[in-house]
């Protein structure tokens, strides 16, 4: 029997699994939420053990449906929600605390006190982030100086920090491995990404014991295999990525400037640098897209927060549609927004603002205003966002001699908005390509995984497999364009350091 290819996608909200075949089309598909804790205004956790116990629930039941036993699985491709923090105790497999999730904004504190003792520029200079509670690193600090009995225990060696595809690889191999990849590492302002490694002075800086930290691998290689009984047969675990890299191999992003965009709760545009690891001159991220073999390939990034989000808070804080896939119709039941500029800023802004004090803002309105105008201007907002992002990438990208960027590859829930790509296509400038395969977040693990067991023999064999859907073509002039964008610009001053507080969400506003 032909073999085929298991990828876990450990998201934000939910645990899927998806089986590939050697032609990189879906065989099955499974897919369980889990809960999210909002204890406190600004924060937000995973149970760790939830996750795990709904991630190997999904694997059986994605093989079962495809009709498959784990001996027909030539690998298995690990993605993941990136930057959310568990630590467990490598003794008994235990969480010492629940998962603290990347929208966390607790240790917004912390970041303000390092970014005043003068060490944001060391920080960035090395890990290509930002000084943001985002990522991973003060999530570690604040759990050691939190729990009680932490930091001694993480001193004597007892503890193991991870992000979610550490804590899967670990539960599937029977606690064997304690590991990463590059591309996970990348976003925890613990890794230097020049070097490859773990770096000392950061790790001081945070007060955080090397002994937590996972080892550093390729995102494509066999790390070992299914424990004895957990699947029916032992797998090899053969790739790992965070979830927007993984996307960005799965939409073939394969080459220098080739980017892509992810439409899920938030937007996470990403494009391909290669092996240069290029600084952004507007606060994108600089990352790791994957490492191959010992190759670092790098990639700028942008990260929007809240892009599908602002569809839910239509549905179920507004109450204007039923179901996600209904703000379509009622948007292009207007021909424009009449005026209105909503600026979905409801978990602050991320890039290329980095403020957290930033709130959701609507202008405009007046008494001929209407939901429909509303979900329009919603969906504006995010597209506008994406726009932004895309500008600044593009400015950074050509004072380094790259060309312009000659299509925007799109997935994600909401690419299947057609309105919403068209008007994506209209604001960029831009053709927006949508494939036929839109979860290519998993496709990228399953082609991560394929490659080191030899299901794939190489980048070419993948990229040839990608098929487009639809093109969208933008239809405006760049006067328009610059004009749209100057009111957006105002909009988004008015939307900016709004909140006192020094939480940057609420826990309502993070779901
Ligand atoms: N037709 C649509 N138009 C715009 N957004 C949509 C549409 N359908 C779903 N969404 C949004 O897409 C998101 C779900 O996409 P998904 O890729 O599953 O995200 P995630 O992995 O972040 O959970 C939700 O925020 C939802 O509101
Ligand atoms: O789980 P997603 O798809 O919302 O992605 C989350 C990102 O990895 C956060 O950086």
């Amino acid at each position: 029997m032909s073999k085929f290819i298991l990828a876990l996608d450990q998201g934000t909200t939910s645990s899927r699994a998806i089986v590939f075949d050697r032609a990189g089309a879906v065989v099955a598909a499974a897919q369980k939420e889990f809960t999210q804790f909002f204890p406190q205004p600004g924060w937000v956790e995973h149970d760790a053990q939830e996750i795990w116990g709904t991630q190997v629930g999904v694997a059986q039941e994605a093989l079962t449906r495809a009709g498959l036993r784990a001996a027909d699985v030539a690998a298995i491709g690990i993605t993941n929600q990136r930057e959310t923090v568990v630590i467990w105790e490598r003794a008994s497999g235990r969480p010492i605390h629940r998962a603290i999730v990347w929208q966390d904004r607790r240790t917004a504190p912390l970041c303000d006190s390092l970014r005043a003792a003068g060490h944001e520029a060391t920080f960035q200079a090395k890990t290509g982030l930002v000084l943001d509670a985002y990522f991973s690193g003060t999530k570690v600090a604040w759990l050691l100086d939190h729990v009680p009995g932490a930091r001694q225990q993480a001193e004597r060696g007892e503890l193991a920090f991870g992000t979610m595809d550490s804590w899967l690889t670990y539960n599937l191999t029977g606690g064997e491995l304690h590991i990463t990849d590059a591309s996970n590492a990348s976003r925890t302002l613990l890794f230097n990404i020049h070097t490859g490694d773990w770096d000392d002075e950061l790790l001081a800086l945070l007060n955080i014991p090397r002994a937590v930290l996972p080892q550093v691998r390729a995102s494509s290689e066999v790390y070992g295999e299914t424990a004895e009984g957990l699947l029916g047969a032992r797998v090899p675990i053969a790739g790992i990525a965070g979830d927007q890299q993984a996307a960005t191999f799965g939409q073939a992003c394969l080459k220098r400037g080739m980017a892509k965009n992810t439409y899920g709760t938030g937007c996470f545009l990403l494009m391909n640098t290669a092996q240069e690891a290029v600084t952004s001159q507007h606060r994108l991220l600089t990352t790791v897209a994957w490492r191959l073999g010992q190759q670092l390939t790098y990639a700028l990034e942008g990260s929007v927060f809240t892009a599908g989000a602002t569809v839910q808070w239509l549905r179920d804080g507004l109450g204007i549609i039923r179901e996600s896939g209904d703000v379509e119709a009622l948007a292009a039941s207007v021909e424009n927004s009449g005026g209105v500029t909503l600026v979905p800023a409801f978990a602050g802004l991320g890039a290329p603002y980095w403020d957290p004090h930033a709130r959701g803002t609507m202008l405009g309105l007046t008494r001929g205003t209407t939901a429909a105008h509303i979900a329009r201007a919603a969906l504006e907002g995010v597209t506008m966002q994406v726009a932004e992002v895309l500008a600044a990438m593009e400015q950074d990208v050509s004072s380094q001699g790259s060309p312009a960027l000659t299509e925007l590859r799109v997935d994600g829930g909401g690419s299947r908005n057609d309105l919403m790509m068209q008007l994506q296509a209209d604001i960029v400038g831009v053709p927006v390509v949508r494939p036929k395969i839109t979860e290519t977040t998993a496709l990228g693990a399953a082609y991560l995984a394929g490659l080191a067991v030899g299901y794939w023999q190489d980048a070419g064999e993948i990229a040839a497999q990608w098929q487009e859907d639809r093109t969208f073509e933008p239809r405006t002039t760049a006067d328009e364009r610059g004009h749209r964008m100057e009111r957006w610009g105002r909009a988004v001053l008015r939307a900016k350091d709004w909140a006192q507080e020094d939480v940057s969400l609420t826990g309502k506003g993070a779901e």
